[in-house]
């Protein structure tokens, strides 16, 4: 039996519901070992036939019988394998992948055998040593004249050792000397045993095999030996297998390097959107913690405030977020009695109840130097001692002063630490006059001059109003919850406390301002989301058209790699490999620019917040390289598809 069969073939193309019949009937007998030339009319069906023995057509009737084995043409995989590893294609426009080197080319071929690395190349330079290009190995396809293009394409078919190596007009483009040297490799691949099938019009060629075939009007009018065939080859050195995805990925960037800089303004337009996203995302982290911050560092975040409670005066407009910035209740309010403290001590959740004097139009003497401070306070469980840049806080018989208060006493701010002061003040109607040690200065570094944190020791301000003979009765009191989850329990406790049915206290706490802070700062947050969105959309569209562009202008390529052996599997995966690769790229330079850009503008403001207003979190990266990689994917997946369902033979006609 012989090595290929062919039977009763027929092949017909339909074109607006016409039927046109190319082949009608054919039935041929090739042995390995012969060089046979398909002759006949332009347009006599000759590629069609080549087509159907290459296992590129699937659409036709007959049977194409390969070693005793019948060729099913409904079984994709079984024909990607059969290409793979059978038929090596030669054709008259080269068909070289042009993004890939000589190299390359013949490497693409041999990638899908089971030699390793070092053997693939070991065997693509004995290839191109084989057809006369040992030295053309590092160029690329447009570097070649016609005749070494043809040579290199000589190179792949044979590089995984196929048994058939079909050569479609390979002659067709190349000059007399060219030809004569194209023929004799042509040759001597029949002499190593291999069935060489050549389509041409060219007598020369014919005359060069071992056997002519002529066709006329889609059937076999001739069937002319010229001479004795080789012997045939017996055993097949190379096994073929799938092309491992690794190599798709290698190529993939080998065609971005190919086309860099198109590919680095892709990046680039796709880094703008990623940018935003990342930017924003840490400008909302960086504005939401500042703004913790300087809360947290008026008072402490889990204290109470709390008052008597008064009917609400109407038009006074001031909120309770606004309460909450004073950590004292107004002096006007009614004053606590230690029953108050100790009903407000009782209730769940509280750790400590402190109580609160504010006291108005205090004067501070310090030898012939004399201020003024508005209100004075005790120093309490909501006073924070992480505010104190100097010395200590005050135990009974001292006060601390404020950075700004002790200022206005003396130049040398520092040195009143341990200095005694004279306190002065009114209270109904009676003078109160203590003299006190300065046990610290304290500071609110992040307040802005929101608060002012003199404040001295409760019992030494309780004696000298006692002393004075004033009611030291608190005007209000601070309460410090367990934890922060417990704040607004208590608040709402407090709150909600009576006695004969009347409400007792009034209850604010910083939680809630901070609360209303953060939604704000979240909606901002959103805001500058939707905007980074819309970039984002932008940059989406811009890889998706990239890809159906790339698909487009490589269907040739997509054609070559199909008749090679690539499953559509492979296509798929090559395109959607570079996709990702464009992802990823971009959302490693928008992180990289975001982190840069962010620490640059951290240290330009750092005189201004002494605090990082920008705060990228490993949250942020993950969250852009996710949504790079979802693009990317997303913009792969049409023209991927695309890309693995085009006919073969369609996809190699293209230009
Ligand atoms: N995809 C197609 N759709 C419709 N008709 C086609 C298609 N491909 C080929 N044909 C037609 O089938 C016939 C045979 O084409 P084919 O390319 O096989 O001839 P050929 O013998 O190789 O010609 P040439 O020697 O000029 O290359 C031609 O008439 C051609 O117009």
């Amino acid at each position: 039996m012989s090595y290929l069969t062919l039977r009763d073939i027929h092949k017909a193309y339909h074109l607006d519901k016409q039927t046109f019949p190319v082949l009608k009937g054919i039935d041929l007998d090739f042995e390995l070992g012969e060089f046979v030339s398909i002759l006949g009319e332009s347009g006599g069906g000759k590629s069609t036939l080549m087509n159907i023995i290459g296992g590129l057509d699937r659409d036709f009737e007959g049977q194409v019988v390969v070693d005793g084995q019948t060729l099913d043409h409904h079984n994709e995989k079984a024909l990607d394998a059969y290409r793979r590893e059978t038929v090596g294609y030669i054709y008259q426009s080269y068909n070289l992948i042009n993004h890939l080197s000589v190299l390359d080319n013949v490497l693409v071929s041999l990638d899908m055998t089971t030699l390793n690395k070092t053997q693939r190349i070991a065997r693509a330079e004995e290839l191109l040593a084989q057809v006369g290009l040992a030295d053309q190995a590092k160029k690329y396809p447009n570097h070649l004249s016609g005749g070494q293009k043809q040579r290199v394409a000589i190179a792949r078919a044979l590089a995984s050792d196929p048994k058939i190596i079909i050569a479609d007009e390979p002659t067709g483009a190349l000059d007399a000397q060219n030809t004569q040297e194209v023929l004799a490799l042509l040759d001597s691949i029949a002499a190593q045993g291999r069935l060489v099938i050549a389509v041409t019009h060219s007598q020369i060629v014919a005359d060069a095999g071992t056997r002519i075939v002529h066709m006329e009007n889609g059937q076999i009018d001739q069937d002319t030996p010229l001479r004795d065939a080789y012997s045939p080859m017996t055993t097949q050195a190379l096994t073929s297998r799938k092309l491992p995805a690794a190599v798709s990925y290698k190529t993939a960037v080998k065609h971005l390097r190919f086309n860099f800089w198109r590919n680095a303004l892709i990046v680039l337009g796709t880094t703008i959107g990623l940018f935003s996203v990342i930017l924003f995302n840490g400008i909302g982290n960086g504005v939401t913690s500042y703004i913790d911050h300087q809360v947290t560092s008026i008072s402490n975040p889990k204290i109470v405030t709390v008052s008597s409670y008064t009917k609400p005066v109407k038009a006074v407009g001031s909120s309770s977020a606004m309460a909450a910035m004073s950590t004292t209740a107004s002096t006007s309010t009614p004053k606590l009695s230690s029953t108050d403290l100790a009903t407000l001590k009782n209730i769940k959740h509280v750790a400590s109840v402190d109580p609160s004097y504010t006291v108005s139009a205090v004067d501070l003497k310090l030898g012939r130097k004399t201020t003024t401070l508005s209100t004075l306070k005790n120093w309490n469980n909501a006073s924070n001692a992480d505010n104190l840049i100097k010395g200590s806080k005050p135990s009974s018989g001292e006060m601390v002063l404020d950075k700004a208060d002790a200022k206005k006493i003396s130049s040398n701010w520092k040195a009143l630490v341990g200095k005694t002061i004279k306190v002065s003040f009114k209270s109904q109607t009676k003078t109160v006059t203590t003299s006190v040690k300065i046990s610290g200065i304290a500071n609110a570094k992040n307040s802005m001059g929101m608060t002012d944190l003199t404040a001295i020791n409760t019992q030494t301000l309780k004696n000298a109003e006692t002393k004075a003979g004033v009611n030291a009765q608190p005007n209000g009191a601070s309460v410090l919850a367990t934890s922060m989850n417990q704040v607004n329990a208590v608040k709402k406790a407090i709150n909600n406390s009576t006695q004969n049915g009347k409400r007792q206290y009034t209850a604010t706490a910083l939680t809630s301002f901070i609360k209303t802070v953060k939604t704000y700062v979240n909606l901002a947050s959103t805001v500058l989301a939707a905007i980074a969105s819309i970039s984002l959309v932008v940059s989406a569209l811009m890889i998706i058209v990239t890809m159906f562009m790339s698909v487009s202008s490589r269907v040739k390529e997509i054609g070559i790699l199909r008749a090679l052996g690539q499953s559509k599997q492979d296509i798929r995966r090559l395109f959607t490999s570079e996709s990702l690769l464009i992802g990823l790229a971009s959302a490693s330079v928008a992180t990289g620019l975001a982190y840069g850009l962010g620490a640059l503008a951290n240290t330009a403001m750092q005189s201004m917040t002494s605090f990082n207003i920008i705060q990228i979190t490993a949250g942020n990266v993950i969250e852009t390289f996710v949504i790079a990689l979802a693009i990317a994917l997303l913009a792969a997946w049409m023209p991927s598809r695309r890309a693995a369902s085009m006919n073969p033979i369609d996809a190699l006609a293209a230009e």
